[in-house]
């Protein structure tokens, strides 16, 4: 049966969900955080979906996309990225901008258009796949596993948001110790089955999380370990934690900012350095590369502009020896399943996946995807294989319309100061 392709209608809808306050080095959750949901509707009446970043600079490039693409074809995703290219970011939202706290490093106009249109990309895999009767994986190429290997991401926890700060609660607890820290690694073991554990660091001085990592070694004998402190050291801290941890480490994520500094850090430790902040781009590949920078680069699809870009990072990395996984930010069960399609298409994964999805207590879709011995399986259904729930769509978005606008752009150093006024996120290196 011939299908019509066309682009007839493009819905977005900014929402907030629910966030658990979870702790890193710029300062602690908000207790919701904006997402974008995207919606592309085919002539045939087919709704693909996608998800990405919520916040302004994101929905302010995101419309005049969706304008534009009305009339398009959903299959055509290199036009796609062309028709991104050719959005006009305002000046203000790059010029000495950070993005996500520093996470990625500094803001460019590329980066924030390659962040919004892979929330469209997805949706237009999605919307393509189900027309065709095929998975994303499929249209991808094809898996090569059939389940995908996450890990445990651990975070330094407050029991809950400051008192009198509307918020939905949860039961993992505070984790701002060893003890805490080993407790939480036991609830996503019994919950999810997952193996391998990341710790977000960068929170506490150095030793002490040192310490923390040695409980989690001492409490799961063999268990892939990862710290990642988002930058937050110096060379020699980095050094110091590295020889501390070198036996128990399956590698070390960006302990400190920036190519040369990795590189020197990966010299002269030889533990391996993972990243998500110094190779965020294809121009800083060559680089980092050569210089022997980082051994693991986290793609996010999030922000690398899509899953054919993933893969194409991925076979990059591959050329060069380089490992491959996935960094992630809050986020919802569209890009759980769109990370999972993606990555079960990537030769040489051999690290299991970041996700915060257990993170979120709340989802857009009618049924949410589960963990089996810390696995997501890939799905065959057409499309992304995940359904979404328009009245939990509209909930969420009702949230958004209701916010007076402190919750629409992510700020973890604004929720530091309800707790405690005097805080300013800590310039890099703190230790
Ligand atoms: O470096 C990382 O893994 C991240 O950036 C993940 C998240 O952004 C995490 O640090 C967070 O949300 O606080
Ligand atoms: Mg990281």
């Amino acid at each position: 049966m011939t299908r019509d392709l066309t682009i007839t209608d493009v819905r977005l809808t900014p929402i907030l969900v629910a966030d658990p306050p979870l702790l890193n080095t710029s300062g602690v959750h908000q207790p919701y955080t904006p997402r974008l949901i995207v919606e592309v509707v085919t002539a045939d009446g087919i709704s693909g979906f996608g998800e990405t970043y919520g916040d302004g600079k994101y929905l302010e490039l995101a419309r005049p996309l969706a304008d534009r693409l009305i009339g398009r074809q959903v299959s055509d995703l290199g036009g796609l990225l062309t028709v991104a290219d050719e959005l006009t970011v305002d000046r203000a939202r790059v010029d000495n901008q950070l993005d996500v706290g520093g996470q990625r490093g500094v803001q460019t106009a590329d980066k924030l258009r390659l962040s919004v249109v892979s929330g469209f990309e997805v949706a237009c895999l999605d919307a393509l796949g189900k027309a065709l009767g095929l998975p994303v994986h499929a249209l991808l190429g094809g898996k090569v596993r059939d389940a995908v290997e996450y890990s445990a991401y651990l975070f330094y926890k407050y029991a809950a948001h400051p008192e009198g700060v509307p918020c939905e609660k949860d039961d993992w607890g505070a984790a701002v110790d060893p003890a805490g820290v080993v407790e939480q690694a036991r609830k996503f073991k019994e919950r999810y089955g997952f193996t391998s554990f990341k710790l977000k660091g960068g929170v506490f001085p150095p030793d002490e999380e040192i310490a923390a990592v040695r409980a989690l070694a001492e409490a799961f004998p063999g268990h892939p370990l990862r710290l990642d402190p988002n930058g937050a050291w110096s060379v020699e801290t980095s050094i110091k934690v590295a020889d501390a941890l070198r036996d128990v480490l399956e590698y070390l994520e960006d302990p400190t900012l920036g190519t040369h500094a990795m590189a020197d850090v990966a010299r002269r430790t030889g533990v391996p350095l993972a990243t998500n902040m110094c190779v965020t781009t294809f121009a800083e590949i060559k680089e980092a590369f050569t210089q022997g920078a980082v051994q693991v680069v986290l793609s996010d699809h999030h922000y690398w502009g899509g899953l054919r870009n993933t893969q194409q990072l991925a076979a990059i990395c591959r050329a060069f020896g380089v490992g491959v996984s996935m960094h992630s930010n809050t986020h919802l069960g569209i890009s759980l399943a769109a990370m999972t399609h993606v990555a079960s298409t990537v030769p040489g994964l051999h690290h299991a996946c970041d996700s915060h999805y257990p993170w979120q207590s709340e989802d857009v879709l009618t049924e949410r995807l589960t963990f089996e011995d810390g696995r997501v399986t890939v799905s065959d259904a057409p499309g992304l294989g995940v359904e979404v729930d328009r009245e939990k769509v509209e909930f969420l978005h009702r949230r958004w319309l209701d916010d007076d606008g402190s919750l629409r752009d992510r700020d973890d150093a604004a929720a530091m100061r309800i707790a405690d006024p005097g805080w300013v996120a800590p310039a890099v290196p703190r230790w």
